[in-house]
This record gives C-alpha cells, structure tokens and sequence, in this order.
C-alpha cells in the first residue's frame, strides 16, 4: 500500500476507533501531513523506536504500539517456555499516553502468555535496566522518548543483559511485525484479567530500595565536603524522587529542587525542550542557584537518564560543563580515585563513541586503562559491557558520550542519571574540599593532556523534506571532502558505510587533520537533525578555540550551499 492507501485503510477500517478516525479526517486536505503520517512505518532507531504522537503507521499511538509488542512477543515465544515465563518489566515516563502504552504493552505480552512486571508507577530509564538484571527477565520495555519535545514518545526495547537491543534484536522484532500483517492480528486481554491470572505483577519500592542501595555502593569517597548547595532539576520528569533520595542518603543536606520543575508535567511547560543538553534546561535552576548561591546545578531528562550540570565559577556566574568534559572530569575522577585504592583492574576499559571527544581517552591511557569505541548510542556502548562478561578481554569501568550519557559500575546496563548525579556531587564536594571547583579541575587537565575542545552543532531538518535534505548533505560531504582547513591537512577519513573496523555499517563520516583535531557528520537517530561533531587539540588554549572555529565556517557554508 502507497501511503494514501494506508491512509483511506485507516479511515475506513472497524478496527480503528473514531477519535483516531476524526484526527485522521482532520487532515483530509493537507497532503503533506498524510505522507509525513503514512510514508512509512516508525523502526527502532538510536534509541528504541520514536516518534510523534498521533494517528498513523509512523507515529506513536496505541496501534502501532500494540503491533510492535505483539512482534517483540513473538520474538519471546520462539524462544521458548522458560523465556516467556522469565518474562518483561515495562517501565514509563511522564509523558502524555505513557502510562496507558505501558498497559498496552502489558496486555499484549499477557495475552500471549508472557509474564509482566509492571511499574506501578513513573520511573527512571536505568531503573528498568537495573530490574531485568534484578528480576532476571528475559526483556524489558520503557515507555518514553527521552529528552525529545512534549509531542513524542517511545518505545524503547531491552533484552535480558539490561541494555538496549542491538540491530539483530530489532531486525527479528520488525520481521516479526512485517508478519503479523494486519492489525487485527495482534492479542489482547484485559489488564484485570492478567493481574487475576498473574501474568501481569505490579513492581515498585522493593525495587526502588536495592537499587538506591546498590547506586550508593558505587561511592568512591568519603572525605568530601557534604555542605556544598546543590540545585537540581528533575526537568519535570522522573528523577525527582530517585535523585534526592539518593543525594539525601549520600549525606547532602543542601539540596534545592527547582520548585515548578519538582512534579511531573508531560507538556514540560517551564522548559520547553526537556533537554539538559540545551542550555535554556537551566534557566530555572540559574535563577534559585543564585538565590541559594548553590555550587552546582544538576538536571536530569524526563526519564533521568542523561545529566547536565553548570559550575559556580569564581565571579559568581554559572558555567555549563557539556559532556564530553563532564565525561573527562568523571575518568579522571573514578581513576585516580581508583589509582588511590588499587582497585584499577588489570584489563579495565572505558567505553564512548567514535563522535566523542579524546580527552577521556588520554587521562584513561595515564591509568594503562583502555578506551574502546562504539558506535553512537548507549546500547552500542554498553553492548561492550556484556560483551566483556562473556569474553573476559575487558573489565568495564565506566562508559560515556558527548550526548550527557554516562554510567559506572555494570549494575545498570545504560546511561544512569542516578548514579552520575550522584558521583558528579560526590566529585564537587570532593575538589571542594581541596578548594577546588570543577571549573578548576577541568582546567588542570587541559593543561596537562591539551587543549581538546568540542563544538556540537544539531541542524533540525524535519520531515520528508528534511530527510531528503540531510541525505543530499550527507552525498556531499561523502563525494567530496573538505580537503584542508587553515594549518591543518586531511589525513584520513573514515566513512562507516564501509569500515572495516568491525563497526556495524553506519551513516556516519569522520575526517581526520594531521594536529588531532577532526570533526564527524551524521544523521541523528532520533530526531530529524544533521549532527556535526567538531573536535580540536593543541597546546594553547587560543589555538585550539580557532581551530573549532575554523572547522566550523568551513563545514557550515559546505552545509548551508546544499539546499
Ligand atoms: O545522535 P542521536 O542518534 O540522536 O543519538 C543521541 C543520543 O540519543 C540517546 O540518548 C541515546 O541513548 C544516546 O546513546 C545517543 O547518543
């Protein structure tokens, strides 16, 4: 079926309901509306599968949700009786349908008899991680779509590992759902029915309670100062209670949450764009961080899997930290900690991706710990923690992305925005008490490994349109390369459609400059953006910030003359 077959099919079939068939009604006229709803189905991108939500085969809505589920329970039947008795936890955000796609999950799993463990309420993203390991199942859903605008949602998978599936996975899944044809194809049974049958279990504070316990377990000091001010921001979403509990149980008393952004609010009205990677995240918290004089501002994502923070500096003002520097601070803070305590183990490694910056590389390499690459997206890069398990090369220490992703420890098999709010407390108050601030930190290690700067730009290119756009940017750059900017030469280019290095293919190009510095071109997986990853290195701190600025002008007017 074309897309306006697909269209006419949804507005005339009985198995869609009238509020859907109104919505769909609604944009008879607007063809271009139909085409961006119908061209195609939503797959499982970067993280899981997302889109808008509303009515049609590529968008989130119950239907699509529920077809999905019945693929991913296909894929736990053909492993067999124990698999489908280990069963899935499913755990939701904030966001509007949240709930009610959790409880079409849970039904859809029930009705072909697979156990579920369900949330009975919010919770954060590595906590669903955390439970499969927990609990033992053998998959694991949350509903969400991150950090995305209000109008989203997803769906992202899990297998039994703890971390995000990978390409195999999702290929069995969507082959599984190409299969089940027709919507009317896919089972049902009433929550109540599954809760009576016990296929469907409620979780929560058991849970919650290990968890918290096992996140302070991952506590590298204690000979820090507890009285530092701390503003955080859980953005709305679902960091508010596991975050404070854990600050509170690590022993920090002077912890303000920004009032208006405290509860939860799926159409984030204070923020916009729930994004702690966007700057504008921190308004709020700039504003009761300086009322407080607080030291630091944390903020979470809705599901609190990604952290930002901004630094008090010397004049008073607030210093967003971005998270490659994040990232390098909490190397460097985990390894001399560890250094400290001997317990570096022999074959430790961390973990980023091909588009974060090197500096974490460089401090690990002080520490002889190896730093392993993966393509972008966290199940990429915890993919290497279970891959670690069962070949023993490695011992994963902690694993990070310039995306403000970051985990430590191999309790949570995911970026964690409990346990790295916790540790970026612990690294503030642990420099304060060496009269430090992060901002100090950060600049002795510049001045000890380099300048490495970054500059992340997101181009936001929406719909076909801007789907065909970023493949004609992609072809440029791909055909013809920038050769040289300023001082600084081509030396290699890697084009991971055709990499060797035993990378999955992926759309993703990266230059290389005789200095060190390079700069990578991508389309994002989970939102229709171009993304251009710029990263320099020199000894001096001006040469450096040239050459971002250089790499910049040059990528940007090769973009900006593809129309
Ligand atoms: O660049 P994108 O494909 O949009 O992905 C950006 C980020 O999205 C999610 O947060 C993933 O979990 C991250 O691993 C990824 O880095």
């Amino acid at each position: 079926m074309d897309y306006l077959e697909k269209y006419n099919y949804w507005l005339s079939s009985e198995y869609f309901d009238e509020d859907t068939k109104k919505e769909l009604e609604s944009i008879r006229d607007n063809e271009e509306e139909i085409l961006d709803r119908f061209h195609t189905n939503l797959t499982f991108g970067t993280a899981g599968m997302r889109g808008k939500i509303g009515a049609g085969t590529n968008r989130m809505n119950k239907y699509t949700v529920s077809l999905a589920t019945q693929g991913l329970a296909e894929t736990i039947k053909a492993r067999g009786k124990d698999a489908m008795k280990r069963g899935v936890a499913i755990a939701y955000d904030v966001r509007h349908f949240s709930k009610e796609f959790a409880e079409i999950t849970a039904s859809v799993l029930a009705a072909n008899g697979i156990k579920v463990y369900l949330f009975d309420d919010i919770r954060p993203t590595p906590l669903l991680s955390y439970t499969i390991r927990k609990l033992g199942t053998i998959s694991g859903v949350v509903i969400t779509a991150s950090h995305n605008p209000k109008d989203y949602n997803g769906y992202k998978v899990y297998w039994e590992e703890g971390s995000q599936i990978l390409d195999d996975i999702a290929e069995e899944i969507l082959n599984n759902i190409n299969a089940i044809g027709d919507f009317s194809n896919v089972k049902f049974m009433d929550l109540e029915e599954g809760l009576n049958k016990a296929l469907i279990n409620y979780i929560g504070k058991e849970i919650d309670d290990e968890y918290i316990e096992d996140v302070k377990s991952l506590a590298l000091n204690e000979d820090i100062d507890k009285d530092i001010k701390i503003v955080y921001t859980p953005l709305n979403g679902t960091g508010n209670k596991p975050v404070r509990r854990v600050l509170r149980e690590r022993g920090f008393e002077n912890v303000f949450v920004v009032p208006e952004q405290e509860n939860p609010d799926p159409d984030f009205t204070t923020v916009g764009y729930p994004n702690p990677e966007d700057i504008k995240a921190f308004d709020y918290a700039i504003r009761l961080g300086k009322e407080k004089n607080a030291d630091l501002l944390i903020a979470t994502d809705p599901d609190c899997d990604r952290v930002a923070c901004m630094v008090k500096d010397f004049n008073g003002e607030y210093v967003a930290l971005n998270g490659n520097q994040t990232g390098a601070l909490l190397v460097k803070y985990i390894l001399s900690s560890r250094h400290r305590d001997g317990t570096i183990p022999k074959n430790g490694a961390i973990v980023k991706s091909i588009v974060t910056g090197d500096l974490g590389k460089a401090i690990a390499k002080e520490y002889n710990v190896a730093t392993i690459e993966t393509l972008t997206g966290f199940k990429n890069i915890c993919g290497k923690a279970n891959e670690f398990d069962k070949t023993g090369e490695y011992t994963f220490i902690m694993g990070y992305e310039e995306s403000i992703g970051y985990v430590y420890g191999t309790i949570v098999r995911d970026k964690d925005g409990v346990i790295s709010s916790m540790l970026i407390a612990e690294m503030t108050a642990y420099y304060k008490k060496q009269g430090k601030t992060l901002l100090d930190e950060l600049n002795e290690i510049y001045k000890k490994y380099g300048y490495y700067f970054e500059k992340l730009i997101s181009i936001v290119l929406e719909g076909v349109e801007g789907q065909e756009r970023i493949n004609r940017i992609m072809d440029s750059f791909r055909e013809d390369p920038i050769r040289n900017i300023g001082d600084m030469k081509l030396m290699k280019i890697i084009d991971y459609l055709n990499d060797e290095t035993g990378n999955p293919k992926s759309n993703v190009l990266k230059y290389y400059f005789d200095d060190g510095s390079w700069y990578a071109i991508r389309p994002s997986g989970t939102e229709p953006k171009v993304k251009v990853y710029i990263y320099s290195k020199d000894k001096e701190k001006q040469a450096s910030k040239n050459k971002i600025k250089a790499i910049e002008k040059a990528t940007m007017d090769r973009i900006e003359s593809i129309k």
